[in-house]
């Protein structure tokens, strides 16, 4: 809403701000009791979202009325409810959560598309609708998917783009049971604000006692003499071996599975050399390994194992160039990724005989062709990708998947999210009142920039005496983006997609911070949302530095918007605000607060900064429900009024 005079020049306030008596018939609650204890209740219901269950959030009746929309929105994208709650977010209602799960059931729905352990299987159960459904096709897999809240897979599930996109929305959360999340596609479920969740852990032991194990049987033909005495024959002669005492083992990749190879190979009585440029030489030392680089690693082998990720740096980083580098009879074993090695240059340095065997579990393609070369090479020992496939280790990733996927689905924070930033628990909890002022500020500033404007720069301050290292301002920053991008388009933004949701729409958003002396109990003093470059549709919103801005800091644990432009104002910041700008005379409180009261729009607060007495004003006064507009006019009517602008929180 528009004020009446569409006023252009910018008035400065520089008084402290002033609290208004109540005036007849209009009910004005205490500024810091009412407002403080509503939000308190919103509060402690958020903190309950991120522990229970969507069923166990039905609020009964009595409750139900406090999850406005306005909680709901903050349910809807607290990080600690990254993922469920988009129906909340849409439709301002908890009920219509229902509709998520499929009639009124309030549970999530999992589909397991991989062989899951039962213990992961029973934790996943007591909390969601569990669909175990294997060997999907993609088509399949697609179809499913926008039933689903989360997904489970393993290694053996491509979960692309078009999972994404065929989910509609829905998918809040992929659960990858093991460590390698090269089969997810991380942009497109970023993109979708979808968390990816892995079980890093786990598996560990196991892949690392694979990798000995195809060490060491690739050294005394274990396989291919098997297949021999199995065929009838007795070739002892044939299968003489080489020993591994001695020799040198260079690790390609000194991460868990690595270092716990380096042990064991050490056990063996092997000289152990790692590349890794990653990792901490100390941590190397500390087991008797020496870090080298890429070419010393390779120059120097008997025997060489794979354990990095398969990235974009690591794809076919063995190639024929590589292999032309590596001591003629070198052994490699590779149980990280397929896609590690160049198959065909493998093949070839087999043939030439700088390969003398090689042990794989891993192929680029799994399961490999049936005229797959390397399977089919004399010299070359394979197993099905097996690396993580012990008892042990497949409940062990059965139970930290299941961990995960249901923290996430209850709202909380994952230990082993991929692809969101982490904030620890204690700071996301110091940090929750801000965190609901950060997504008000910028809902704030973006409804008092002028249609057509265009945001595209915005500047956030945030002014604390804590050091910058002892403020993490991630989650507040993809508050802001929540606030200033969800008004304005059918977007929904969570912790997960907020960056890449304001790039993609051209928002930059730019941080500041302003050191204060003083006790650094709080986070922050107080954060100011600044848009620049755009016209306001309140002019007295505009800085004089020419920027639509708004400032605001916690009270007593509840948000309150304390500056709006150059005036100084002081209001909770709870249910929506008219603004006004006044010659500033007496009466005016009463004349707004009477259109209101006939109306029977409740304030709920009132604050009015000014230059100097009798000069101009502004008055900001919080409503618990939406004037008509009607209503709204008769307030622009009254002749001292200037401007004016109503605003949704
Ligand atoms: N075969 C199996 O069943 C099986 C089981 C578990 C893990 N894996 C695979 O093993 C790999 C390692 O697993 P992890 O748990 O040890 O992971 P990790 O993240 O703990 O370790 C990977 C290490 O690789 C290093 N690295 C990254 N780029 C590198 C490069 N260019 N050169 C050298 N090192 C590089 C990283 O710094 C890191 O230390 C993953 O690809 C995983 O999928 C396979
Ligand atoms: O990355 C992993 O954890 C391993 O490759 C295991 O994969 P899997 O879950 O398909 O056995």
């Amino acid at each position: 809403m528009r004020g009446k005079r569409g006023c252009g020049n910018n008035p400065t306030s520089r008084e402290a701000p002033t609290y208004c008596r109540p005036e007849p018939r209009v009910s004005l609650y205490s500024p810091a009791q009412t407002v403080c204890e509503g939000e308190r209740a919103k509060m402690s219901l958020m903190a309950a979202a991120a522990t229970a269950s969507p069923s166990s959030l039905r609020a009964p009746a009595s409750t139900t009325s406090l999850f406005s929309s306005s909680l709901s929105r903050h349910l809807s994208f607290h990080p600690a409810v990254l993922v469920g709650r988009r129906a909340w977010a849409q439709r301002g209602r908890l009920v219509v959560m229902a509709a998520a799960g499929g009639g009124m059931d309030a549970k999530p729905t999992v589909l397991v598309a991989e062989k899951l352990g039962e213990a992961g299987l029973e934790l996943l159960k007591g909390f969601a609708n569990v669909d175990c459904s294997y060997n999907l096709t993609q088509e399949e897999l697609c179809t499913k998917i926008s039933l689903c809240d989360a997904l489970i897979v393993r290694s053996g599930t491509k979960v692309g783009r078009e999972v994404f996109e065929s989910s509609g929305g829905r998918l809040r959360v992929v659960g990858r049971a093991g460590v390698g999340i090269d089969n997810v596609d991380l942009a497109a479920a970023t993109e979708h604000g979808c968390l990816v969740v892995n079980a890093p852990t786990a598996n560990t032991v196991a892949a690392a006692e694979h990798g000995i194990a195809l060490l060491a049987a690739m050294a005394r033909n274990i396989a291919q003499a098997d297949a021999s005495v199995k065929a009838g024959k007795w070739q002892r002669n044939k299968y003489v071996g080489v020993s591994l005492v001695g020799k040198t083992l260079a690790v390609m990749g000194f991460g868990k599975v690595g270092s716990e190879v380096a042990r064991r190979a050490k056990g063996l009585g092997m000289h152990v050399i790692a590349h890794d440029p990653y990792a901490a030489a100390d941590r190397a030392r500390a087991i008797g390994v020496e870090l080298v680089t890429f070419d010393e690693a390779i120059l120097t082998a008997d025997f060489i194992s794979l354990h990095m990720p398969l990235t974009p740096s690591t794809s076919k980083i063995l190639n024929d160039e590589a292999f032309a580098k590596m001591k003629k009879g070198v052994r490699i074993v590779n149980v990280a990724r397929g896609g590690v090695i160049d198959e065909d240059a493998l093949v070839r340095a087999l043939d030439s005989g700088i390969v003398a065997q090689a042990s794989l579990d891993v192929f680029t393609e799994e399961p490999p062709a049936s005229d797959n070369k390397l399977v089919l090479h004399e010299r070359v020992t394979v197993t099905p990708h097996l690396g993580a496939s012990t008892m042990e280790a497949q409940e062990g990733v059965a139970i930290e998947i299941a961990e995960a996927v249901v923290g996430a689905l209850k709202g909380e924070l994952a230990a082993t999210a991929v692809n969101a930033p982490m904030v620890p628990a204690e700071v996301l909890s110091e940090l929750a009142p801000f965190v609901i002022l950060a997504e008000k500020l910028g809902r704030l500033a973006v409804q008092l920039v002028a249609g057509g404007s265009g945001v595209k720069s915005v500047r956030v301050t945030y002014a604390s005496a804590r050091a910058p290292d002892d403020l993490d301002t991630r989650l507040l920053r993809a508050m802001i983006t929540k606030g200033l991008i969800e008004p304005v388009s059918s977007a929904f933004i969570n912790l997960v997609n907020a960056d890449f949701t304001a790039k993609q729409r051209g928002v930059r958003i730019s941080e500041e911070r302003i050191m204060l002396d003083g006790s650094p109990e709080n986070p922050l003093d107080y954060m100011r949302v600044q848009i620049a470059n755009v016209e306001s549709k309140f002019a007295s919103a505009m800085s004089d530095s020419g920027e639509v801005t708004v400032e605001g800091r916690v009270k007593d644990g509840v948000p309150h918007l304390t500056k709006v432009g150059s005036f100084q104002v002081d209001i909770s910041l709870e249910g929506s605000i008219i603004l006004c700008r006044q010659v500033d005379q007496p009466g005016m409180i009463g004349k707004v607060g009477s259109i209101l009261a006939e109306k029977n729009v409740n304030v709920s607060f009132m604050s009015v900064g000014r230059i100097a007495p009798r000069k101009h004003a502004v008055m900001a006064i919080g409503v618990d429900e939406e004037p008509q507009k009607e209503t709204l006019k008769k307030i622009g009517d009254i002749p001292a009024i200037e401007e004016f602008v109503f605003l949704k929180l």
